[in-house]
């Protein structure tokens, strides 16, 4: 039995296959043929092929991910280098090497978003090589066969592909719960258990037992153990069929169910009340200028369709520290988790966010959705008047915050005097609770959304709602688990939001509860 964090919940059953490795150049160099020019380019075309097949069936972050990397690849300073070197006497796996490294260098040296895109071209020059020297492509195992996949990390690349048919369940030797990894693999509904060094001697073939929920896996598990768990979790699912509609309690205590969506909307068909955060980002992302007003409307108009008379929380860019952008995160910021980031970026780039909301405004006129807007990162009740005044301005008239900066939560009554909701991000919460790097694997039990010191923010800020009334909800991952879910419910909170795949498992944790069973819970985890 090997433990590590719990990513993703769900169990499943299947063999192990390892994301190949990338290949490495041999130690001799054989002498040039009469046409490795031409062999590196046509290497070069079957790469980019390939990404632009994978392209083809997706859209939004996923498709921008993947056409950024075809852009990549066929960028001419590349050809060039790849001539160059040809021309010195190299061969072209060597060549292809070496055009790629001068840029990698040149981007890690950049840093900020740029630099994040270092893995992009080196999984580049990986295929490339792996093709010009006869070697398995390196990423994602090919073949038709479900598998569990086991990796050091998955690179951005590897997890927009990720195909919920075939992958049964992901172990990472390093990531955290609220890493890239985790959080795709939440929102595809695949169980996933991260920080697991020992994975690091899982066998391709082996049989394993993945339980995304305890962060366990069970290597080569006896047939009576593999059935066992079959049933289970065939009996789990028609459990969870069999509660539908709102969120409430044993006892009709209601908890609204949302979603968390970005560019991948699951559109209105999920069974949930709303949106509780629409993360816009996309919008931002991979682009040397901000998307234009008539952009942004079209884009938030065509999710609003999707949720007539519903909620639909839209979150304003969320730009800096994990989400840096050209044109308005300073790419020189010695710690962007603490720069200008979130709501602070308005203070450089006012006209990002008065565009943003007036796009959002018009967008709300042409649609019955119930349009709320939040702002992220607010850290005093100025900035949450600043923000409702801006966004009111707009004609925007059910305006929020959200709390992910402990100085929020512990004025949260003076905050939502300001405003008529919040919304606990728990995610930076945590963070900058327990000065935890989100994205650090190794700190994963300060992260812990059960920690004591975050349920107590949570209680404050709840407390501060129902004083006067005013709906708080949780949209972090702390509110897509079912285990935390009675305990939330029971600290005060109104709604959880979520990705659509944890929808049912939270409904069905808050169901089975009463309310008084969860305020006895609540206040039992405080202790
Ligand atoms: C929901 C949150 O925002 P994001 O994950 O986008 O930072 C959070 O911080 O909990
Ligand atoms: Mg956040």
């Amino acid at each position: 039995m090997l433990t590590g964090t719990p990513a993703s919940p769900g169990t499943a059953v299947g063999p192990v296959a390892r994301l190949a490795p990338a290949p490495a150049l041999p130690a001799a160099k054989p002498a040039p043929g009469p046409d490795e020019h031409g062999a590196a380019l046509a290497a070069l075309d079957e790469v980019v092929a390939e990404l632009e097949a994978r392209a083809a069936g997706l859209t939004g972050e996923l498709r921008d991910i993947m056409d950024t990397q075809v852009m990549m690849a066929r960028d001419p300073s590349v050809a060039a280098g790849i001539k160059a070197a040809v021309d010195r006497g190299e061969p072209a796996a060597w060549a292809v090497h070496e055009a790629f490294g001068v840029h990698l260098e040149a981007l890690a040296a950049i840093g900020g978003y740029l630099g994040e895109r270092v893995g992009d071209l080196a999984d580049l020059r990986d295929r490339a090589v792996a093709v010009l020297l006869g070697l398995p492509k390196p990423g994602l195992p090919e073949g038709e066969e479900p598998y569990v996949l086991v990796a050091v990390d998955l690179a951005p690349a590897d997890t927009v592909v990720l195909d919920p048919a075939r992958v049964l369940a992901i172990i990472t030797e390093k990531g955290g719960p609220t890493s890239h990894t985790a959080i795709v693999a939440r929102a595809m509904g695949i169980p996933a258990v991260v920080a697991c060094a020992a994975a690091a001697e899982l066998v391709p073939g082996v049989r394993v037992i993945v339980d995304g929920s305890a962060g366990s896996v069970e290597v080569d598990p006896a047939e009576e153990t593999v059935v066992a768990v079959r049933e289970a979790a065939q009996a789990r699912a028609r459990e969870l069929a069999a509660h539908t509609g709102p969120g409430r309690t044993a006892d009709d205590h209601p908890v609204a169910l949302l979603l968390n969506i970005g560019s991948g909307d699951p559109g209105g068909s999920v069974d949930a009340e709303g949106v509780g955060l629409f993360r816009t980002e996309f919008l931002f992302l991979d682009r040397t200028q901000a998307p234009t007003y008539e952009e942004q409307r079209t884009a938030y108009g065509a999710v609003f369709a999707q949720y007539p008379g519903r909620p639909v929380t839209v979150r304003t860019l969320d730009a800096g520290a994990d989400k840096p952008l050209p044109f308005a995160t300073a790419a020189d910021e010695p710690n962007p988790a603490l720069g200008v980031r979130g709501y602070r970026t308005a203070r450089r780039h006012p006209d990002l966010l008065k565009a943003q909301l007036d796009a959002i405004a018009a967008a709300a006129a042409e649609h019955t959705a119930k349009v709320r807007v939040m702002a992220p990162m607010i850290a005093t009740p100025d900035e949450a008047a600043d923000f409702a005044a801006a966004a009111r301005a707009a004609g925007l008239t059910d305006v929020g915050v959200m709390i992910e900066i402990p100085a929020a939560a512990l004025r949260a009554p003076a905050l939502l005097a300001e405003v008529d909701f919040a919304s606990i991000g728990t995610n930076d919460l945590s963070q900058y609770t327990f000065a935890a790097d989100r994205m650090l694997g190794d700190l994963g039990d300060l992260l812990d959304p059960a920690q004591p010191a975050l349920l107590t923010l949570v209680h404050m800020v709840a407390r501060a709602g129902a004083t006067v009334g005013k709906p708080v909800g949780i949209c972090g991952e702390a509110a897509a688990d079912p285990g935390l879910a009675p305990v939330l419910a029971g600290l005060g909170v109104t709604s959880l939001s979520m990705s659509a795949p944890a929808v049912p498992a939270v409904r069905a944790a808050l169901r089975t509860r009463t309310f008084a069973d969860c305020t006895d819970l609540a206040a039992r985890a405080l202790k």
